[in-house]
């Protein structure tokens, strides 16, 4: 493999600035981005994320060793399919977007056969969108999931492993079937308990009064309903069967529980929320062993975290 590459990102928001960003400052790798808005170019350019910027997709695919499609979920075929005409030979094309099924049914057939489709999905982020809102440190020590291609490409397997282990994140292949069951439960089902939460206790009769004393109990439940909803519409959808599934299992969990307080139930009760409590420590642990051993020194000041999101 080349030691060199260029690397092309499409959409300069949240992901794909963040990309860009960690790409300049841990790599040696050269970054070419596109994006709809001038404004956010213009940032990107000034924050130095990229060498060179465009409008128009062509601008910045033709060339590249690894385009990477940082877009909202609906838009990216469209613009796979918009370059497709540009890769070269032996390209890498991959994504960040939250739900793979979609994908991987649509692209590998909108690009020509040298070309390699790797679906991607960095287990990171947070509820504020667009380049202001990105940095270099947010996929450090992070899972990033990659999906195995149609005609298994060693090479290019290889080189996006390379890139993301570079920018200090934990590359982890799996299947898009799995990958969509699995964020539906940990990624999608708890942002739409989110905005239920917030809805709920913003619409009842005592609405100004409950959101005026809310503290850290739905704070940190509820952070993530600031999230765009245009961003999370396109995700729902995308995964819905998934998601749909496991509203199903939350609605039994919450009957359990509805039935254990009509009843009473105080063992039933405690058996619940030992459950979490246990399973949710070993969580914290897994996750901060994941950090350790990823090699990365990740501290407060680096990463800019606020307060209500340390452990
Ligand atoms: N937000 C998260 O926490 C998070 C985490 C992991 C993965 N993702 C995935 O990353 C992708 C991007 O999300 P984001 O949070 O960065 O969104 P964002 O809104 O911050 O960024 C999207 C960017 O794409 C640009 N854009 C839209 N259409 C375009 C087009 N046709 N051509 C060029 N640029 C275009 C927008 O101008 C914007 O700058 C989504 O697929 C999302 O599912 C998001
Ligand atoms: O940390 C957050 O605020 C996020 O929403 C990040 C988050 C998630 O954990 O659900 C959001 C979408 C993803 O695709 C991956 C990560």
């Amino acid at each position: 493999m080349r030691g060199r590459l260029v690397i092309a990102v499409v959409g300069l928001g949240l992901i794909g600035g963040s990309l860009a960003l960690a790409l300049k400052k841990y790599t040696e790798h050269t970054v070419w981005g596109c994006d709809i808005s001038p404004d956010t170019l213009k940032q990107a350019l000034e924050a130095g994320a990229v060498d060179r910027a465009g409008t128009q997709i062509h601008e910045v695919v033709n060339g590249a060793d690894v385009v990477i499609f940082c877009l909202p979920v609906s838009r990216i075929s469209a613009a796979v399919a918009e370059a497709a005409p540009y890769f070269k030979p032996g390209t890498v094309i991959t994504d960040v977007a939250s739900a793979k099924g979609c994908l991987l049914a649509t692209v590998p057939g909108l690009v020509p056969r040298e070309v390699t489709y790797i679906g991607g999905h960095p287990m990171a982020g947070s509820e504020q969108s667009g380049f202001t809102a990105a940095h270099a440190e947010l996929f450090a020590g992070r899972p990033y999931i990659l999906t195995q291609p149609e005609r298994v490409n060693d090479e290019a397997m290889a080189r996006l492993r390379q890139i993301i282990t570079a920018i200090g994140a934990i590359p982890v292949v799996m299947d898009g079937e799995i990958h969509d069951m699995v964020v539906a439960q940990i990624s999608h089902l708890p942002h739409i308990m989110a905005a239920a939460l917030v809805n709920l206790a913003g619409s009842g009769k005592h609405s100004q009064l409950s959101l005026s004393l809310a503290a850290g109990g739905f704070r940190d439940m509820t952070r993530i309903a600031a999230s765009n909803p245009s961003l999370w519409v396109d995700i729902c959808l995308a995964n819905r069967t998934q998601i749909i599934s496991s509203l199903k299992q939350l609605q039994e969990v919450l009957q359990q529980v509805a039935r254990n307080l009509e009843e009473n139930d105080a063992a039933g009760l405690a058996a619940f929320l030992t459950q979490a409590r246990k399973m949710r420590e070993a969580f914290v642990y897994r996750q901060f062993q994941a950090v350790k051993d990823s090699g990365r020194v990740i501290s407060q000041a680096s990463i800019g975290r606020r307060n209500d999101e340390k452990e």
